[in-house]
């Protein structure tokens, strides 16, 4: 017999492989998956009597559930840590801070590890699974998940202590790695992908801090208190059967820093930031969804809560049909629709009721340790049961910058503590209205030579500049009718409303309750 030639031996072992490949593609093609399923199980159930090696899976997302497996991460991170030298295929994201990278295994990727002198096997593996959809069509679906695999006489040794030891060190690594994020809910989210996350975020990189809050000393220490309290309080919250979590209502005219002081807070604590849009969310449903998906140590975000929806239902119709001349309601009801035309509100069916609940329904428990921040330039406009305590725990006005706020901001931006021209401001930031957006501004030098005076100076400016527009103002006009009667007819609202008649100081204790 003429032996063979090699080229003729790559010839031969290329057509068994193309018609292996060939066969094994009809039988994923034609045979069910069922059918497939059902081979397999019987052929491990008949393995396990010969075979001295345990498995146990790591699904990333295990039956219906929603959420991301906690085993699964902390399997992920800590393989990453502790593999990164053996495994030959490894993926690289960036980690905490963008200064280093993270390595976790890649797919198909096999290692070892030891503990206490027994071997284990860790694969990073994927399988296609029918999903059926709301719309009763299948779809493959991607499952990832590790597989462990360690001989029988450890069992106790890898069930007890190893999985303790890879759960504890994961968890760890985590959340050493972890790089803060912030998410906002996509608008674009659309079946079939609907076991993916609804969440899209990118690197939460806001540089705000407290220290650089414009704000009286006394109220920025008690947030810094109450927040940090806070945080340290899982076991008080169990203990009062209350969920872990706080509602904080940001309040005040734009440009007072509701947005710096949530990022602010999210630095203080390391917490993630969910910024979420209610005008994209379809519906209540959609809205649960979404607060299910979102992780402990976060900050849930919802911004101009007064113009986002009409979640004010029928008692807000009735006060519109009543006041329909007052200014700033006109203004409101404009803000609402130009939100509707922009990103479409107008198809969101979320209604208060599905909001209360997502704040303190049963759902909201889920995950702990969670603040939910609502902010409005119009507190009055808001629905009594949306920010009564217990659902806005803690209510924060923020408003004009004081003299205490302008040497934050001075030393922010000048790096000053005091100057000649300080007695000058704070005389006139006594008088006028001046919000820290607008103080932060002037103090910011606008060419390479201005100095701190320049600035200073800027500021005096534009201070005593507003000072002689209100004093024409009121010269030519007396005081401003349409405002203060705006202002009334919000009180009258508000009373009618919730059936109180009174005076300022009735009006106030009715609102902070
Ligand atoms: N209290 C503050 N301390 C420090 N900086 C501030 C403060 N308030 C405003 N700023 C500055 O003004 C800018 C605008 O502030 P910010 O967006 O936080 O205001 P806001 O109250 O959220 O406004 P809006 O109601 O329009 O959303 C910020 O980038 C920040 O630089």
């Amino acid at each position: 017999m003429m032996p063979l030639k090699m080229s003729d031996m790559w010839t031969t072992m290329g057509s068994t492989l193309a018609s292996f490949m060939f066969v094994w593609a009809i039988i994923r093609q034609y045979c069910p998956y069922e059918v497939r399923r059902f081979f397999e199980k019987y052929t491990h159930r008949i393995m396990g009597y010969f075979y001295p090696y345990i498995r146990i899976s790591f699904h990333e997302f295990l039956g219906d559930r929603l959420k991301r497996s906690e085993a699964y991460a902390a399997v992920e991170a800590y393989l990453g840590a502790n593999t990164s030298k053996c495994a030959k295929r490894l993926k690289a994201e960036m980690g905490k801070d963008s200064t280093n990278l993270v390595l976790t295994m890649d797919e198909y990727e096999r290692v070892t590890d030891d503990f206490e002198g027994a071997k284990v096997w860790w694969v990073c593996s994927k399988v296609m699974s029918p999903t059926r959809s709301p719309m009763s069509y299948y779809q493959e679906q991607e499952k990832r998940f590790y597989k462990l695999t360690f001989h029988k006489r450890y069992r106790d040794t890898i069930t007890g202590s190893y999985l303790e030891h890879v759960m504890s060190e994961g968890k760890e690594i985590r959340l050493r790695n972890r790089q803060r994020k912030l998410y906002t809910n996509s608008p674009g989210y659309k079946w079939p992908s609907y076991k993916q996350t609804m969440w899209s975020h990118i690197v939460f990189e806001h540089p705000a801090t407290f220290d650089t809050m414009a704000m009286e000393p006394e109220k920025k220490k008690d947030i810094i208190e109450d927040l940090i309290t806070f945080s340290k309080s899982k076991d008080f919250y169990a203990r009062i059967g209350k969920a872990w979590k706080r509602g904080y209502l940001l309040y005040g005219p734009p440009g007072t820093g509701k947005s710096t002081m949530i990022a602010a807070m999210a630095n203080l604590l390391a917490y993630d930031v969910y910024d979420l849009e209610l005008t994209a969310v379809k519906d209540n449903t959609e809205l649960r969804k979404l607060l299910i998906e979102t992780t402990s140590k976060s900050i849930i975000v919802i911004e101009d809560i007064d113009c986002s929806l009409d979640l004010t239902g029928q008692r807000k119709k009735k006060a519109d049909k009543l006041f329909s001349d007052d200014e700033n309601e006109k203004d409101v009801v404009v803000r609402k629709e130009a939100t509707r035309e922009e990103g479409g509100s107008g198809s969101s069916k979320v209604t208060l009721s599905g909001l209360l609940n997502f704040i303190d329904g049963i759902w909201s428990a889920c995950g702990g340790e969670r603040l939910i921040v609502f902010t409005t330039n119009y507190v009055e406009k808001l629905d009594p049961a949306l920010i009564r305590r217990g659902r806005m725990d803690k209510h924060i006005e923020l408003s004009y910058c004081t003299f205490e706020g302008f040497k934050v901001l001075a030393n922010n931006y000048l790096k000053l503590e005091t100057h000649p021209l300080f007695d000058t401001i704070k005389r006139l930031i006594r008088e006028i209205k001046i919000t820290p957006a607008d103080v932060a501004e002037n103090l910011m030098p606008k060419s390479p030579l201005d100095d701190a005076h320049k600035c200073l100076s800027n500021l005096i400016e534009a201070l005593e500049e507003e000072a002689a527009t209100k004093a024409e103002e009121l010269r030519q006009n007396g005081p401003n009718p349409i405002k203060e009667e705006g202002e009334e007819l919000q009180q009258k609202c508000f009373i009618k409303e919730n059936g109180e008649v009174g005076g300022d100081k009735e009006i106030d204790h009715a609102i902070n309750q």
